[in-house]
């Protein structure tokens, strides 16, 4: 359970990291990517000031120009000069050629015939006039005060012999710009100095703060009706993330109310006060980044998942050799115990011997093996002599000793295949196979000899130890053992009987 919580948390964070790795470097790409298309846009925003830079100059020395401003009050000499306006414009196509007196009124334009003819107006406020009278040139970046569209203002200072008569102006009508990047897979946005963009691929966003404006940016602006009522509430804009001074990740909440993520760059367009951005969707990194990391995720699931499962098998097959390794023991540990119960069952604690029921398990195979073989086979008891008289005299140790040292000596007499047990008390029976009952007449006087002649001698007791012993040979074709005992039985009462010490055959 820990295991998989911990493998579960590794994959997360493998895909954490993989995710934030590629979108990281995505960024970086986007990065130049921006810079490159800020570029183009910033371009294009400055082309009018080489296109036309020439221009305010070529007319500030044209004669028409000059007599124009040399009389400002002359309506003859101004409708000259517009009509020469006119015409320069036609062939530069720039949006407005006009010239300012002295005072900052406009005598003459390319627009002397149109409705909202400049003719009359006065720019005496306007930057570009301004500059131009101080310093003989001037740019100015603005929104057209009658026309309320954007505009490039080159202006230059129309003097003679020292004295300036006044203002060559050529308004670059910024607007065009929009189609040209209408074919952009980005949007590209230019703010005023309020934030307000009035220059956009996307027409929607036109006319609307990037930023929330304060009361008296709002109030400004409504006053001098900049936009006059195209002025649109701000853009759903979020800032996601700042990545650097000039760079973002931000939200845009679209048409239909989802928000679109955007990776945005911007730069300050020089000589105003505006700023040129450049938007591109994020959906394209954010796909590759989530592609990355359910690929590093899931290789790296599929990875710690046969790691696991290898070392559950690895621990299965170890609890399966230790369950074998037990179960081996513990049969061992029986097979012992059975094995030591089988000869505790079948053994005469105090003589080592087998016991009476050894010799009833072993005997009927004895028996059968003499049948079939048509073998002889003999039985002999041995029985100590006034065994009760030792016990008495030298104590049950003694006694005990006694029949120990029999049973060595009996064990020593015998052959593999004889089988010798102590039937109970001071009593031990031998089966002799494949011996007869001469033959085994001989082995028990052999014993008798031996234990009489102080073969068994215990400490302390002064020997004089005798056995009796009753031999009887079993006949073919009779059922069992039984009969041969009884007859074994028989010939040791009867050695008893006549004096004990001595082998009876029966
Ligand atoms: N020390 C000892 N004595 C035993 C053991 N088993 C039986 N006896 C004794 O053996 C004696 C057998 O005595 P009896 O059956 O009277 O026979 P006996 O004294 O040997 O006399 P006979 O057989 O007639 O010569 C008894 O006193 C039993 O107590 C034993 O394991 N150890």
């Amino acid at each position: 359970m820990r295991n998989t919580a911990a493998a579960l948390a590794a994959v997360a964070a493998s895909a954490y990291f993989a995710y934030d790795f590629r979108w990281q470097q995505g960024i970086v790409e986007l990065e130049e990517e921006a810079a490159s298309r800020l570029d183009v846009a910033s371009a294009a925003v400055f082309a009018p000031t080489q296109k036309f830079g020439y221009l305010p100059e070529l007319l500030a020395d044209h004669p028409v120009v000059v007599n124009a401003l040399r009389h400002p009050q002359d309506r003859q000499r101004a409708r000259e000069a517009s009509r020469y306006l006119e015409r320069v414009n036609a062939s530069a196509q720039a949006a407005v050629v006009y010239l300012i007196d002295g005072e900052g009124r406009t005598i003459a334009a390319s627009n002397a015939d149109a409705v909202d003819s400049f003719i009359g107006r006065n720019y005496a406020f306007r930057p570009y006039f301004q500059n131009a009278i101080a310093n003989g040139k001037a740019t100015f970046y603005g929104i057209g005060a009658t026309s309320l569209l954007p505009g490039y203002y080159v202006a230059q200072a129309v003097r003679e012999g020292g004295r300036t008569l006044g203002v060559a102006v050529v308004k670059v009508d910024m607007t065009q710009l929009d189609q040209e990047w209408q074919r952009n897979e980005d949007e590209v946005a230019v703010t005023d100095d309020n934030g307000i963009i009035f220059l956009s691929t996307r027409p929607d966003w036109k006319y609307r703060p990037m930023v929330s404006l304060h009361a008296e940016a709002l109030d400004e602006i409504k006053r001098s009706r900049q936009y006059g009522t195209m002025l649109k509430p701000p853009l759903p804009m979020r800032t996601v993330r700042t990545l650097h001074g000039n760079e973002a990740v931000v939200s845009i909440v679209g048409d239909g109310g989802n928000g679109v993520r955007f990776f945005v760059r911007s730069r300050p367009v020089e000589g105003s006060g505006w700023n040129i951005s450049v938007f591109i969707p994020l959906s394209e990194v954010e796909a590759r980044a989530w592609r990355v990391a359910f690929s590093t995720s899931g290789a790296i699931g599929l990875i710690l998942m046969t790691l696991m499962m290898l070392a559950q098998a690895h621990a299965r097959a170890e609890e399966r050799e230790s369950a074998r390794q037990a179960l081996e023991k513990k049969h061992s540990e029986l097979q012992a115990l059975s094995e030591e119960l089988r000869a505790a069952s079948i053994t005469d604690p105090l003589t080592g011997a087998y016991n009476r029921r050894f010799f009833f398990e072993s005997v009927p195979k004895i028996v059968s093996t003499a049948n079939r073989h048509h073998v002889p086979l003999s039985i002999v008891t041995i029985d100590v002599d006034h065994f009760k008289r030792i016990n008495d005299m030298y104590g049950h140790p003694a006694g005990d000793k006694v029949l120990q040292a029999l049973t060595v000596l009996c064990k020593e007499s015998l052959r593999e295949s004889d089988v010798f047990c102590r039937f109970g008390g001071e009593e031990f029976i031998m089966a002799l196979p494949n011996t007869d009952a001469e033959a085994a007449a001989q082995v028990a006087e052999r014993l008798r000899v031996r234990v009489s002649a102080h073969a068994v001698e215990i400490k302390g007791m002064p020997g004089g130890i005798t056995v009796s012993c009753g031999v009887s040979q079993y006949r073919e074709g009779e059922q069992g053992i039984e009969a041969a005992l009884r007859r074994a039985d028989d010939a040791l009462y009867v050695a008893k009987n006549e004096g004990r010490n001595r082998v009876v055959v029966r």
